[in-house]
């Protein structure tokens, strides 16, 4: 797929016939699933998407919980090849090696939809039900993030059309960027991570792995 082709029409999808997850499938059909699968993993020392997580891959299982929440799903790779076998639009970054950042871009610039829910493919413990909670709280800001003190949670985060010109400003300077770099040109909604006990135990959905550490760790963690 080239870059600025869109990925699947502007607005909810005319029919919602597909099965309801928390009620709101025609609000998810106005957002579009990213998963990130361009880092090198070098922490990982091997590709960590395509590790077994129980009897699935994580990226598998990180896809699937995606295709819960929201019906289109793309993933950003530069390496298509790796995961055609999931039958899905894969999109290339157009600022490669810099990081998450650049998948958010490459996805803001692909997709026709008004906001993206974005995670990295590290997260094997993510929640429909909490992405669906974020994206419903996108109209009027250009960012929903979850945020406990400091520290926030830019990869499981929704993002809308607004972002793409302060993140390409910041990409086209040059220098590999953190996510939340563009945050203040945008508006921010935080979502504090002490008020989502409704949901799923909030320590694990935040869960990611980057060592062969964190993955036997996490595993402990499958039931
Ligand atoms: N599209 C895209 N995704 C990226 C890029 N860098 C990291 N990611 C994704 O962002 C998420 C978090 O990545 P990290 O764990 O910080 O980085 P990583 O490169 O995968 O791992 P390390 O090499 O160990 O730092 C993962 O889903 C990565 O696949 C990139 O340059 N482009």
């Amino acid at each position: 797929m080239k870059h600025g082709e869109g990925v699947g029409p502007a607005g909810p999808p005319s029919e919602c016939n597909i099965p309801a997850v928390g009620g709101d499938r025609c609000f998810a059909g106005t957002v579009t699933g990213v998963v990130l699968v361009g880092g090198g993993s070098n922490r990982m020392g091997a590709n960590k998407a395509l590790l077994p997580f129980g009897r699935e891959r994580l990226l598998d299982r990180v896809v699937a919980r995606v295709r819960e929440a929201f019906p289109r799903v793309i993933l950003v790779s530069n390496d298509s090849a790796s995961y055609n076998y999931l039958g899905l639009p894969v999109i290339r970054d157009i600022y490669p090696g810099r990081g998450p950042l650049s998948g958010i871009h490459a996805a803001l610039s692909a997709v026709a939809t008004p906001y993206i829910f974005v995670v990295a493919c590290d997260m094997p413990f993510i929640d429909p039900k909490l992405a669906l909670y974020l994206a419903r709280q996108a109209p009027g800001y250009d960012v929903v993030v979850v945020r406990d003190g400091p520290y926030l949670e830019p990869l499981f985060a929704v993002y809308g059309r607004g972002c793409l010109e302060p993140v390409e400003s910041i990409l086209r300077r040059g220098l590999r960027a953190r996510v939340v770099d563009f945050f203040p040109a945008v508006r921010v909604k935080y979502i504090e991570r002490g008020e989502l006990s409704d949901f799923a135990d909030v320590d694990k959905v935040f869960m990611n792995i980057n060592t062969p550490r964190d993955l036997e760790r996490a595993l402990q963690f499958l039931e």
